[in-house]
């Protein structure tokens, strides 16, 4: 049994990261660059989010991989940078977060601010608070949890869209099911965010996907099969979902991202897009996502519904 522990050390190109541990092994790591989760590892230290093999870590550009917050603009819906910018801001440790529900299990947590550039009020003309908590459970459930607080001394209102765009990890692609958004309207950003809605029983991959499921429900699930592992996210605040994978034509346009790697990541975003959140001056918004891994129950194409989606 290890201690809990949270660490502050160097990472990839000197690029100061915290690394989580929890009692029965499982661990986390998370940069100050981007506020960006990197690595999470379940009690037998398998990593369970993708990170490319060509991840540059290099700002002003992101990391590709792990979970990023997009913010304050998910994707093209706004006229900032693809995503915002938080994801390419360094972010340090919160000296003042606000008190969370007293819970005596979890103490590794970090509470990191996003620090905005002297910049960014001629992109973004607002004065905000953005706070990240992430949290390894004892279990090894990856919790993050953002604050959005509207800090304009002028009284200006803004809005905004939020995403964690998370990679996770998948041995293989084809044999990814998603369950959870069937049935629901979806705007496809490969075909300028058309609306459609999904007709199938769940989710499978066999060509490139960029869709924003509307209005999901909290719970949503991606069965990997082959590994027999299920991720379940549960998520509050965050009412859309994306669901992105480059497949191979795309990939091989990345220049930090592997040509065969869209075989192993698949990207669930718990997001906020369709309806932007607005704070007048002095209101804070609360989002939440809480990851977790399990053995897939899953067998002859059901999902063992006590399991997945209970408790
Ligand atoms: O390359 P990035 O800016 O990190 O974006 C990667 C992808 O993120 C999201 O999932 C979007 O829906 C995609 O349209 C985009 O291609």
């Amino acid at each position: 049994m290890e201690k809990p522990s949270v660490r502050l050390c160097q990472g990839v190109n000197g690029l100061e990261k915290f690394v989580l541990r929890e009692i029965r092994g499982s661990s986390a790591e998370v940069y100050l660059y981007g506020g960006q989760v990197t690595s999470w590892k379940n009690d037998l230290g398998e990593e369970l989010l993708f990170l490319s093999n060509k991840a540059t870590f290099s700002p002003p550009k992101a990391v590709r991989g792990g979970i990023s917050v997009c913010f304050p603009q998910v994707g093209t819906h706004g006229a900032l940078e693809q995503h915002g910018f938080a994801r390419n801001r360094m972010w340090s440790i919160d000296p003042a977060p606000p008190p969370f529900p007293p819970n005596s299990t979890n103490r590794t947590y970090v509470d990191l601010i996003l620090n905005l550039s002297e910049e960014d009020p001629k992109i973004w003309p607002h004065s905000c608070e953005c706070r990240l908590r992430v949290t390894l459970g004892p279990g090894g459930d990856l919790l993050l949890t953002s604050r959005i607080r509207n800090t304009n001394a002028d009284g200006k209102t803004f809005s905004f869209t939020l995403a964690y765009h998370t990679y996770f990890r998948v041995t293989d692609i084809s044999e990814v099911r998603v369950e959870g958004l069937e049935t629901l309207d979806y705007t496809d950003n490969l075909l300028e965010k058309e609306r459609f809605t999904e007709q199938g029983d769940a989710i499978t991959f066999e060509s490139e996907v960029d869709r924003v499921y509307l209005g999901t429900p909290t719970k949503i699930a991606i069965i990997d099969h082959e590994r027999k592992r299920t991720f379940v996210l549960r998520k509050d605040g965050l009412p859309d979902a994306v669901v992105w994978n480059p497949w191979d034509k795309k990939a091989k346009a990345m220049a930090d991202f592997g040509d065969d790697e869209y075989k192993h990541m698949l990207c669930v975003e718990a997001a906020a897009v369709e309806k932007q959140i607005t704070l007048k001056a002095g209101e804070e918004w609360k989002g939440r996502l809480e990851l977790s891994a399990v053995p897939s129950s899953y067998c002859s194409g059901q999902l063992d519904p006590q399991r997945i989606f209970e408790g």
